[in-house]
């Protein structure tokens, strides 16, 4: 049995405060996971758990919001709470970002909180996008998106924040299928797709709002490696553990060097970019195209 120190250093004190531990301190891991070897930090919220081996440095980072982690608001400031938190604890080094229920890794954005709302609100609702973006793309952290189910949209806008995609083999989708909710994915995502599989793929992903099986998305190059489900975890903690033979500070270097550009071009249009945002979304057209989005996912059952 495990012990599990709800409180050990700083960064979890910070949590502590931000979210009162729930009963799911407890935190359940893989039996195989190399992080058993360690000693455990961990805490939790309700819709994110957190844990870290405190002599590696590596973080596990769980999205914990049934059924299927869609990012809603408290989803998003968890997020990025939690990614600032880590960014400042200076013994981490690293983050796997992954769902604690297997199968999605996360449906994408809320679509309720896009349907019916107020244009402030679907505003205030995008900044919250925004940032939580910055937070995990600018990380000067080693993140790899351990991608265990469905990887939609929004999904895949975090599996693409991180530098490296583990997914899990199978029946399982992963793309920026924006355009089939009437939805035009934003410059800053349309480019981290374009970064990662080429202009010309991307392009026509993005057009046709595809959503592709792993197997066509690790043949693309949307994700790095394919396992099966149940190593997911473990191998992702295999690949950062030779990400970190890398000394921290070139690797952080380089990697800023990289995405600054992407990141200052958000930050300076940051108002713009809610101004579409706000604009596009509450269009009477595209509230019917929610809306009967909505119902074509209800109708599946
Ligand atoms: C620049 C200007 C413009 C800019 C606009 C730019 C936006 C760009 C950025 C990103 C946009 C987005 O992410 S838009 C979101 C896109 N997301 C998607 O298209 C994914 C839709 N979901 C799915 O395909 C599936 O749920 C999937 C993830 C594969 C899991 O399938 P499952 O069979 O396991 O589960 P389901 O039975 O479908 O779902 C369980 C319940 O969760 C609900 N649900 C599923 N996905 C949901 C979601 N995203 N939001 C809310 N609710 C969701 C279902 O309706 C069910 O509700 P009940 O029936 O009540 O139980």
């Amino acid at each position: 049995m495990a012990t599990f120190i709800a409180s050990g250093g700083r960064v979890w004190r910070k949590f502590v405060k931000t979210f009162p531990l729930g009963s799911n301190l407890s935190l359940k891991r893989s039996p195989t996971s190399a992080l058993a070897n360690g000693r455990l930090s961990s805490t939790s919220s309700e819709n994110v758990l957190v844990s870290k081996d405190e002599k590696s440095g590596i973080a596990t980072v769980r999205m914990n919001n049934p059924p299927v982690n869609s990012l809603n608001t408290a989803l998003l400031l968890s997020l990025r709470s939690c990614f600032e938190e880590l960014e400042k604890d200076k013994s981490c080094r690293a983050l796997i970002l992954t769902s604690n229920k297997p199968k999605v890794f996360c449906a994408g954005l809320d679509i309720l909180e896009l349907y019916q709302k107020s244009p402030d609100y679907v505003g205030q609702f995008w900044e919250k996008v925004q940032d939580m973006w910055l937070s995990l793309y600018g990380s000067r952290l080693v993140t790899m998106a351990a991608i265990n189910g469905h990887s939609p949209a929004g999904g895949c806008l975090l599996s693409l924040a991180c530098d490296y995609r583990i997914m899990a083999e199978g029946n399982f989708v992963i793309g920026l299928n924006e355009t089939q909710l009437d939805l035009v994915a934003p410059f800053w995502l349309r480019q981290m797709m374009v970064d990662a599989i080429g202009y010309r793929q991307a392009e026509m992903a993005l057009m046709v709002g595809a959503l592709y099986p792993s197997n066509k998305a690790l043949q693309l190059g949307l994700v790095d490696k394919l396992v099966p489900i149940e190593d997911v975890q473990t191998v992702a903690e295999e690949e950062v553990k030779n990400w970190l033979k890398i000394p921290d500070q070139a690797r952080a270097i380089t990697k800023m060097a990289s995405r600054k550009p992407l990141l200052d071009e958000l930050r300076k249009r940051k108002q713009e970019d809610i101004q579409t945002f706000r604009d596009e979304t509450t269009r009477e057209s595209v509230q019917l195209s929610i809306q009967q989005y909505l119902d074509k996912l209800k109708a599946k059952k």
